[in-house]
């Protein structure tokens, strides 16, 4: 029911931003597990290092990085709401389904794995551009790993 995720732009600090969001159940049982990317806006204008996929036609980057999980449950995140941010519908983060990001990554095949973080595995991914349905983006995707809620556990 939560998701955590970083963006990140090829060419810059790996580290540069990570925000939670939450999923209400039903939105789960409706499949809409979903991952929010930040789109252009002025939040994402201030915060240089995050890559869209307007950026990347623009830098000539085609590369941004997502981390995601499908198995962290709402008990386990409960006490972590304050990290949440409000869902704003009206803004313009592009979303997606876990299950696109599944497909993107071939159900998080070993294959593609491509590198190992202390909050879980990255993997190679293709997405669709928003922009030109036609193009495909390369992108990483984390998945955010049990390990990995161990090490938020300290930090709050
Ligand atoms: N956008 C990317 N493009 C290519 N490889 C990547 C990308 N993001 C991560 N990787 C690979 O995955 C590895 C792990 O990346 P990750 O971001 O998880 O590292 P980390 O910052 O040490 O992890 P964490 O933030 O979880 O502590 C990297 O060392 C790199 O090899």
């Amino acid at each position: 029911d939560w998701c955590v995720f970083c963006i990140e732009q090829e060419g810059q600090s790996r580290r540069s931003a990570m925000q939670c969001f939450r999923f209400a159940s039903w939105e789960k049982e409706r499949d809409k597990e979903e991952l929010q990317v930040p789109a252009r806006s002025q939040s994402a204008r201030s915060n240089s290092s995050i890559s869209t996929d307007h950026d990347a036609r623009r830098s000539g980057s085609e590369c941004c990085s997502l981390t995601v999980s499908s198995e962290i449950s709402v008990e386990s995140f409960g006490r972590y709401r304050q990290l949440s941010l409000p869902q704003r519908p009206n803004n313009d983060l592009r979303i997606f389904t876990f299950q696109e990001l599944k497909s993107a990554t071939r159900s998080f095949s070993r294959a593609l794995m491509i590198g190992e973080g202390g909050f879980g595995c990255v993997y190679r991914g293709t997405i669709r551009s928003t922009l030109e349905p036609r193009r495909s983006l390369d992108v990483a995707i984390k998945q955010l790993g049990r390990k990995g809620l161990q090490v938020i556990t300290p930090i709050l």
